[in-house]
């Protein structure tokens, strides 16, 4: 059965950011995921997901300098002892929070990055990666990698699906996996079916939301019922993040998700 999380970087937006718990849990939800923790005392999210009945199932390591406009510190040369602190923030949180997942995101390339700069940009990626997968492992969770489409975040290091592979084969580590956003994943490629099958063996993390808008998955060009069937009947038992920007009412737009159990 698919289990749903809630995103409240994204879902909930009638509330303030502390009440968005609840808010998930009255309407079903049993996992929540967001961006990031950083702006609260880990205890006070603690609080907040006890007093809900609620799982943290993912967020990010601090991304750089987000408001300048940065994506990650991953690939980014010369910023790897910022990286390796940013890790160290996120297991300080991912402990308190009991997150058995943390997703790094891979940050920009400069707009005319030429080979060189690309291949710096990999090297550097390879290498925090396999450094954090390290430190990760030895507290019992998962490193996430997502490619991101480009028109969303112009510039973001991993894309297509094929490239995540790739990294996962270089870097060589069990615990990091791939974080599959199915909404990036058409907008950049398509074939989405084909594209989560050959992704299904890598899976750390789902998320879906319509395409092109970003609203609820039963808006827009993809027929999620299917891709979900699909992933189910391939086994997987993982969360499904719905991390998407509702329409209108969050809870008035989640009909869909009563075909998954979520009932208020
Ligand atoms: O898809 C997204 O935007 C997120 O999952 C994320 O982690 C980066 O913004
Ligand atoms: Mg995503």
């Amino acid at each position: 059965m698919i289990r749903l999380a809630a995103n409240l970087s994204m879902l909930f937006p009638e509330h303030d950011f502390l009440a968005r718990f609840s808010a998930a849990a009255a309407a079903g939800f049993r996992g929540v995921e967001y961006l990031f923790p950083y702006a609260y005392e880990a205890g006070e999210l603690r609080a907040a997901l006890d007093d809900n009945g609620l799982s943290q199932v993912l967020f990010n390591l601090p991304p750089g300098d987000w408001n300048a406009g940065e994506r990650g510190l991953t690939s980014l040369p010369g910023r790897e002892a910022e990286f390796r602190d940013s890790l160290v923030e996120a297991l300080r949180y991912a402990e308190v929070l009991d997150c058995p997942r943390v997703h790094a995101m891979a940050g920009l390339l400069p707009e005319d990055a030429d080979a060189d700069t690309r291949a710096a940009h990999l090297a550097t990626y390879v290498e925090n990666l396999r450094f954090a997968a390290g430190e990760l492992a030895k507290v019992g969770r998962t490193l996430l990698i997502e490619p991101i489409n480009g028109r969303d975040m112009p510039g973001f290091f991993l894309n297509r699906q094929d490239h995540a592979r790739e990294i996962l084969a270089r870097v060589g580590a069990d615990n990091l996996r791939v974080q599959f956003d199915l909404y990036h994943c058409q907008i950049v490629e398509g074939d989405l079916i084909r594209n989560l099958e050959a992704q299904f063996p890598h899976l750390g993390h789902v998320q879906i939301a319509g395409v092109p808008e970003r609203h609820e998955p039963d808006r827009g060009e993809v027929h999620y019922p299917a891709l979900l069937e699909r992933l189910e009947a391939l086994g997987y038992d993982g969360w499904v993040g719905c991390e998407y920007r509702p329409a209108g009412d969050t809870r008035a737009g989640l009909g869909w998700a009563a075909a998954y159990g979520l009932t208020p």
